[in-house]
């Protein structure tokens, strides 16, 4: 079970082409500027909209095959999509939006699993409303319930957060952390915020100008820097797994291992999962090739250069493996599954500090996000 698209279609003069596969599990951001062909690429994966020509599988089942003559309507795609307005009808109550789309499905959600829905997204209270007296986030769990009542195959999310503001959005993401991590529903997720992509994407798909330019796991895709949606981008950078180690409350910091390394965050409290992923962008890495004293920011790593690429005329990004390589020697940049840090720094610099391959040298991390929130290192 999973999602592929091939296909390639033409809105006035925009030519659109897109071919990538996604896995049946967790969520995909798909990710790209403005006008990149977003919207248009997921309306054709519902079935919104007809492609020149291609192919679209989604859990095995062919919806779309311009040579096979095969065109699933909307309808019977399996397809639950979740709009950037939430799209509800105005004059149903919240209970009748909710149940509208799964009626008609003749492969129900077992009442159990609905329950389980409406209760996870706090919906039960809401029922007898009506949309207008709903507030921004409200609206969008409802949408998002309306969707997974249908009991798709693949949830499609046009950037179901941009119409809301910052503390919305804090209330809504936990809803998709949860999808993701609880329901083995693969999402396709629209966005152009990468602080969205680092914190809920496993996989990642990079489109720009309507081609889509690579696809992959977003700790690889984000520390690709050579990508034109996420070039000359100062929040590009790394996105790492961590576990929660320890936790000072006295001195207010907590302690999380990342590949063998602590790492010191202000204190998170005590998360139900212990799990945290960490972004940190590339422009917040230091680097130095000795262990640096007296300094404010706590986290100084041991790394190693695998990479160095000119960003462009001023900066150059480097790629780091955490640890030290015990034989010094240099491999190259996927190390061997091994999490590589990004770091952006001044040509300037690198010629001055004489940065070369396989490099022992030191990260020192101004700022990590974690979850979400901001860890800065000004603590
Ligand atoms: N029906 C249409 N006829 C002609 N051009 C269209 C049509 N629909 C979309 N376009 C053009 O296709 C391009 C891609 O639009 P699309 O809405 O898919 O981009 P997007 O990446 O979703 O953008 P945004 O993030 O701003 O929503 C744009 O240049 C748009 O003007």
């Amino acid at each position: 079970m999973s999602i592929t698209v091939s296909i390639s279609h033409k809105l006035g003069k925009f030519d659109l082409d897109a071919d990538f596969h996604i896995p049946d599990t967790g969520i995909t951001a798909l990710f790209g500027p403005s006008g990149s062909g977003k919207t248009s690429l997921i309306n054709i994966i519902a079935g919104l909209e007809t492609p020149r020509q291609g192919h679209i599988e989604i859990s095995d089942r062919v919806v779309f095959d311009h040579r096979q003559r095969i065109n699933l309507p909307a309808r019977k795609r399996r397809v639950g999509y979740v709009f950037q307005d939430a799209r509800l009808f105005p004059h149903k109550t919240v209970s009748e939006n909710l149940y509208f789309g799964a009626r008609r499905n003749a492969q129900k959600l077992p009442r159990e699993e609905q329950s389980a829905i409406l209760e996870m997204l706090g919906i039960l209270p809401l029922m007898g409303r009506r949309p207008a007296a709903l507030s921004g986030g409200e609206k969008q769990r409802v949408s998002l319930g309306r969707a997974l009542l249908s009991n798709p195959d693949i949830l499609l999310l046009d950037e179901p957060l941009s119409a809301l503001d910052h503390a919305r959005k804090q209330e809504i993401l936990p809803y998709f952390e949860w999808l993701r991590d609880h329901r083995k529903i693969p999402m396709l997720y629209v966005t152009h915020a990468i602080d969205e992509v680092a914190r809920l994407a496993d996989h990642m798909v990079v489109i720009d100008q309507g081609k889509t330019l690579a696809s992959g796991s977003v700790f690889e895709m984000l520390g690709r820097t050579d990508l034109p949606p996420l070039a000359g981008r100062f929040d590009a950078g790394t996105v790492l797994s961590a576990r929660i180690v320890s936790r000072d409350p006295k001195a207010e910091v907590s302690f999380l291992d990342c590949a063998g390394q602590r790492l010191v965050v202000p204190y998170l409290g005590r998360p139900a999962n212990p799990n945290v992923r960490l972004h940190i962008r590339a422009r917040d890495v230091m680097i130095a090739k000795t262990a640096p004293t007296g300094i404010s920011a706590n986290n100084v790593i041991p790394v190693t250069i695998t990479k160095i690429s000119q960003e462009n005329r001023d900066t150059v990004d480097i790629s780091l493996r955490l640890g030290h390589d015990p034989d010094g020697r240099h491999q190259h940049d996927t190390a061997n599954g091994q999490p590589v840090l990004h770091a952006r720094i001044t040509r300037w610099s690198a010629h001055r500090l004489k940065l070369g391959l396989g490099q022992k040298v030191f990260a020192v991390i101004k700022s990590v996000t974690v979850d979400g929130q901001v860890a800065d290192q000004a603590i």
